[in-house]
C-alpha cells in the first residue's frame, strides 16, 4: 500500500493551483440524471471519489466520457449523458466505498419516479444518518420503504409534486438531495434553514443552468418552482476551499508565504479570519489569495458551524497549525461526534492535546518530531502531512486512499512550493 513519506522542515514557498472542489463535483455529477442531454463539466478535480462517483452513475445507465487532458495540468472535462436511466438501485458497495453516493437518490427519484439506495450506515467520523434527506424528500411528495438495508423512494404517479420543508439542523447533503427532487416536481418547494455552503451555490447555479427555477440562492430559504425536465449544459466545478485552506496552513505552519492560484477568498472568510487572528498576512489579488508567516502561531479559539461558520471539514488542520502555536486554543467540533480520530497521531508527533467531549484543549509546543502516522478520515490525514511538513525529522503517512480521495495530486502540489514529499509504494 502506498504512503507519503516527507522530510519536514522546509520553509514552503511559492505558487499553489486550487482545485476544483470535491464537494461540489460530488453534488454536480449526480445532476447529469435529470436530463436526457449531455452534461459537461470542466474543472473536475482528479479525485478517487469523482472516479468512484462516475463509475456509480455508470451503473445507472450514464455515459461518461473524459476529454483529452494535458501532462502537467490539473482537473479534466467529463461528459455525462443519461439517455435513459437503466437502474435504479445504487447498491451497497458503491455506497459503502463512497457515502455520497446517496446523492443519487433525490434526482433519480425526480426523473425516473423511482430511486432504490443502500443506506450508508455510520463512518470514521460519526454516525451520519440520512433521516433528513428522507424527511425532505417526503415533504416534496414522496414514499419512503426501508427494507434490507436498502431505502426506496417513489413518487405517486411517477411525479413528485413539492411540498415544503424546514430542516431542524443544516445539513448539506439532505439540502441537495432535496433541492434536486424539487426541480422537476409539479408544483412549488419551500426548503427552510437549508445549507448556505458555496458548493449549495454551485449546485444552485448548475441547476439554473439546466433549466431549474430557484430563488434565494446563497440564503437559508429557497424557493424552488419545478420545471417539466431540464437541458444539458456545460459548466466549471468552484475552486476546492478546504483545500486552499489546507494549503494555507502549511504556510503558517512552516512559517512560508504560499499564493493559493485560483482560490476564492470571500468563500473560505471563517479559515482566513483565524488564519489572521493567528498571525499570518493574507493579501487578496486578482488570481486568488496569498497566506505567508510572519510571527509565530497565535493561539484562538474556535468552534466548527455550517457556513459561513468556520467549516468542521478544516478543524483538522487547524489543529495540527495550532499544535505550534505559542499558547493554548480551544477547539469544538459541533457538527460530528467522532472527529478527533487525528489526535492520538499527532500527540505521536509530540502534540499536546487533551479531548474533552467535543472540545479539545490545543496547547502549543515549540516542536513537531517526525514517525510513521496514519488516519482513519481524509482531513484527519492531512493534518497529519501538515504536521510532517513542519516537524523535525521524516513522517510516513499511511492509508494514502483517504488523501487520494480529496487531494488532487498533493504530493506534487507540495513539492513545487519546496516540500520534500514523495509518495512510496510498500511494493
Ligand atoms: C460530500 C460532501 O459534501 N461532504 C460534506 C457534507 O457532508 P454531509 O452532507 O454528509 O453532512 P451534513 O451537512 O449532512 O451533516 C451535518 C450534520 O447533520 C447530521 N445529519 C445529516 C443528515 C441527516 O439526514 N441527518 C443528520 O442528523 C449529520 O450527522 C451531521 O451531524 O457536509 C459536511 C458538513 O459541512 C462536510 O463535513 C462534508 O465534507
Ligand atoms: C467528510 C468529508 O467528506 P465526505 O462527506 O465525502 O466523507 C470531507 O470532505 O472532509
Amino acid at each position: 500500500m502506498d504512503s507519503i513519506w516527507i522530510k519536514g522542515g522546509a520553509r514552503l514557498q511559492g505558487e499553489i493551483p486550487i482545485s476544483g472542489a470535491k464537494n461540489a463535483a460530488l453534488t454536480l455529477l449526480p445532476c447529469a440524471l435529470l436530463t436526457e442531454e449531455p452534461l459537461t463539466l470542466g474543472n473536475l478535480p482528479r479525485l478517487a471519489d469523482v472516479d468512484t462517483f462516475a463509475h456509480l452513475l455508470n451503473q445507472l445507465g450514464v455515459s461518461t466520457s473524459v476529454a483529452g487532458v494535458k501532462k502537467g495540468q490539473y482537473g479534466r472535462k467529463m461528459t455525462l449523458q443519461a439517455n435513459d436511466i437503466a437502474s435504479t438501485v445504487a447498491p451497497y458497495d458503491m455506497v459503502r466505498k463512497m457515502r455520497a453516493s446517496v446523492l443519487v437518490l433525490g434526482p433519480m427519484l425526480a426523473r425516473a419516479g423511482e430511486s432504490t439506495v443502500s443506506l450508508p450506515g455510520g463512518c470514521a467520523i460519526g454516525d451520519r444518518p440520512i433521516d433528513l434527506h428522507l424527511k425532505a424528500l417526503e415533504a416534496l411528495g414522496a414514499t419512503i420503504e426501508l427494507a434490507a438495508g436498502y431505502v426506496k423512494a417513489s413518487a405517486p404517479r411517477g411525479r413528485l409534486r413539492g411540498g415544503d420543508f424546514s430542516f431542524p439542523v443544516v445539513s448539506v447533503g439532505a439540502t441537495e438531495n432535496a433541492l434536486m427532487a424539487a426541480v422537476m416536481t409539479t408544483g412549488r418547494s419551500n426548503l427552510y434553514n437549508a445549507a448556505r455552503e458555496p458548493e449549495i451555490v454551485d449546485l444552485c447555479n448548475l441547476l439554473v443552468a439546466m433549466g431549474a427555477k430557484i430563488e434565494g440562492i446563497g440564503s437559508g430559504h429557497l424557493i424552488i418552482d419545478g420545471v417539466e425536465g431540464l437541458h444539458g449544459t456545460e459548466y466549471e466545478v468552484m475552486p476546492d476551499r478546504i483545500e486552499a485552506g489546507s494549503y494555507a496552513c502549511a504556510a503558517a505552519m512552516t512559517g512560508g508565504s504560499i499564493n493559493l492560484i485560483g482560490a476564492r477568498p470571500e468563500e473560505m472568510s471563517a479559515t482566513l479570519n483565524a488564519l489572521a487572528h493567528c498571525g499570518m498576512i493574507i493579501e487578496f489579488h486578482a488570481k486568488g489569495v496569498r497566506v505567508s508567516a510572519d510571527s509565530k502561531i497565535r493561539p484562538v479559539s474556535l468552534a466548527t458551524s455550517p457556513y459561513p461558520g468556520f467549516a468542521t471539514d478544516m478543524q483538522a488542520q487547524m489543529m495540527a497549525m495550532l499544535c505550534l502555536a505559542n499558547g493554548d486554543s480551544i477547539l469544538e467540533e459541533t457538527i460530528f461526534e467522532n472527529r478527533y480520530m487525528h489526535v492520538p497521531e499527532l500527540r505521536r508527533m509530540g502534540a499536546e492535546v487533551d479531548i474533552h467531549g467535543r472540545s479539545a484543549i490545543v496547547r502549543g509546543v515549540d516542536k513537531l518530531t517526525g514517525a510513521s502516522v496514519m488516519a482513519t478520515d481524509l482531513r484527519a490525514s492531512m493534518s497529519l502531512v501538515l504536521a510532517g511538513l513542519a516537524a523535525e525529522g521524516e513522517t510516513e503517512v499511511l492509508r494514502v486512499y483517504h488523501l487520494d480521495r480529496g487531494y488532487e495530486r498533493l504530493e506534487e502540489k507540495l513539492s513545487g512550493v519546496g516540500a520534500t514529499i514523495e509518495r512510496r509504494s510498500a511494493g
